[in-house]
């Protein structure tokens, strides 16, 4: 008998998966068993990229969730409210469920999974991280052997999309802004993505699965690259990065049990120019996960846009049709479902060692180099270079970059050398891979 889904949602990714839904042919032959059963929207009138029968679509996305005859709810409308509420209602109707809703995972997985585990049903959220590139189910199943030790990834497309054209045309943040808000690459409102935010989602929901534990989101650094400038990028590029805004988790190789923290954040970062994510441009997202054995292994695709993000979507409804079609045993299978209990605890960003580059505008006069590396040797800041890039009128650049340090120590550093009289400014602060 066919899998009846109800779709809530027809938007970018409502549209390109009815349309993967209503085209069968030539795909995995499960797809046959599927049918689309009603679909969820706010507007009835709006015109539609993909032609359904009229009676399919319908405002009432709570009819959907609760109709008997729907066996999987595929949530596409995005936000926190309804979506929430009405993935919850869903499930506690005993519907499977499929989601793109980074946002809501990110903030309700626990109550979320917690209810679908209650209740025996599936909860699917592939094209959540990086769109069409498989990482959620690979992070579930294919890794499953690996202690993973670091994901590392550009998974945001809008600000790499941004940071690619500040490097290739050492135009300013704000200019390539508003061009990519014009072609439709932004959103009006590009808070999500500009600060960091979306990025911070996406990597609670990667460090939950390579750790094993649940994750707050209100605990993960996340800085965006509003502040990144022509010239950081210009002088990043003399010394041999490119910036780009990584999303980092990672597990201390030596942590015991009883002192096992994880460091989850997002900034951007001088990437050498020889690193895998350097050469990641473009609105393409790319994930390098480090586990034990298998060394590193990345993931590279499109992380937007219909067809991609429709593609993880169906394969999230076939992975769930495929179970439902194998002999019943009663019980979640166990590389589908959430078996987390625990909150991870995270390191205090003080605790961090990385290597920092940061811009200082100062006067140009002997001494100012000398006191500079005297204050940082004075916090235990190890400096790799330190030099003078630029001279305006009275007013020197210098940029500097250390080895890894521990963060509190070059902040500690850092506030000193701000109550110096020949430091003008301190314009850049940026990690360093
Ligand atoms: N776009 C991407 O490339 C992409 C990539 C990865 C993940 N995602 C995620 O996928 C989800 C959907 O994104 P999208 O880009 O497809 O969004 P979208 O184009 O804005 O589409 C949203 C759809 O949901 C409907 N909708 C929204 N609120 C509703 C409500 N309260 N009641 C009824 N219908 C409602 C809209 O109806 P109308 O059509 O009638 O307005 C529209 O069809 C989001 O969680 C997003 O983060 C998107
Ligand atoms: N706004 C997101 C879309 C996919 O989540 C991005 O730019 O990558
Ligand atoms: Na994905």
């Amino acid at each position: 008998m066919a899998l009846k889904i109800g779709l809530l949602g027809l938007g970018t990714v409502g549209t390109g998966t009815a349309q993967i839904l209503l085209d069968p042919n030539g795909r995995h032959p499960l797809l046959q068993g599927l049918s689309l059963h009603r679909v969820g929207v706010r507007s009835l009138s709006k015109s539609r990229q993909v032609e359904l029968p009229e009676s399919l679509l319908t405002t009432d996305l709570e009819e959907i969730v609760t109709d008997p005859q729907v066996d999987i709810v595929v949530e596409l409308i995005g936000g926190l409210e309804p979506a929430r509420s009405l993935i919850l209602k869903a499930i506690a109707h005993g519907k499977h469920v499929v989601t793109a809703n980074k946002a809501v995972i990110s903030r309700y997985a626990d109550e979320i999974f917690t209810a679908a585990n209650e209740k025996g049903v599936y909860v699917m959220l592939e094209a959540a991280v990086g769109g069409g590139i498989p990482v959620i189910q690979p992070l579930k199943q294919s890794l499953g052997a690996n202690r993973i030790h670091r994901i590392m990834g550009i998974v945001n497309g809008t600000t790499n999309y941004i940071l690619t054209r500040m490097q290739q045309e050492g135009a300013d943040f704000a200019e390539v802004l508003a061009q990519a808000q014009q072609l439709g690459y932004a959103e009006a409102d590009p808070t999500a993505d500009v600060d960091g935010l979306d990025a911070a989602d996406k990597i609670a929901i990667l460090a939950s699965l390579a750790f094993g534990g649940r994750i707050k989101l209100s605990e993960v650094y996340c800085e965006g690259i509003r502040n990144i400038n022509a010239s950081d990028i210009s002088y990043a590029d003399r010394l041999g990065f490119v910036i780009k805004l990584l999303a980092i988790a990672s597990r201390d190789p030596q942590a015991t049990p009883e002192n096992d923290l994880l460091s989850i954040r997002v900034h951007p970062t001088l990437v050498p120019k020889a690193h895998p994510l350097a050469s990641i441009n473009d609105v393409y997202n790319a994930i390098l996960i480090e586990g034990e054995p298998i060394g590193q292994v990345m993931f590279f695709g499109r992380g937007a846009g219909a067809g991609p993000t429709a593609s993880a979507v169906v394969s999230d409804i076939l992975n769930i049709a495929a179970v439902l079609h194998s002999p019943v045993s009663g019980e979640l299978h166990p590389l589908m479902s959430c078996s987390h209990q625990h909150y991870c605890n995270l390191a205090p960003m003080e605790n961090l060692m990385t290597r920092f580059y940061s811009r200082f505008v100062t006067q140009d006069e002997p001494g100012v180099i000398g006191k500079l590396g005297t204050c940082f040797g004075s916090h235990d800041v190890s400096i790799e270079s330190i030099v003078q890039i630029d001279t305006h009128g009275e007013l020197a650049e210098i940029v500097v970059v250390t080895h890894d340090v521990r963060e509190g120590n070059f902040r500690q550093a850092l506030d000193e050398i701000k109550s110096f009289n020949v430091v003008n400014r301190i314009p850049s602060i940026l990690r360093v891979l």
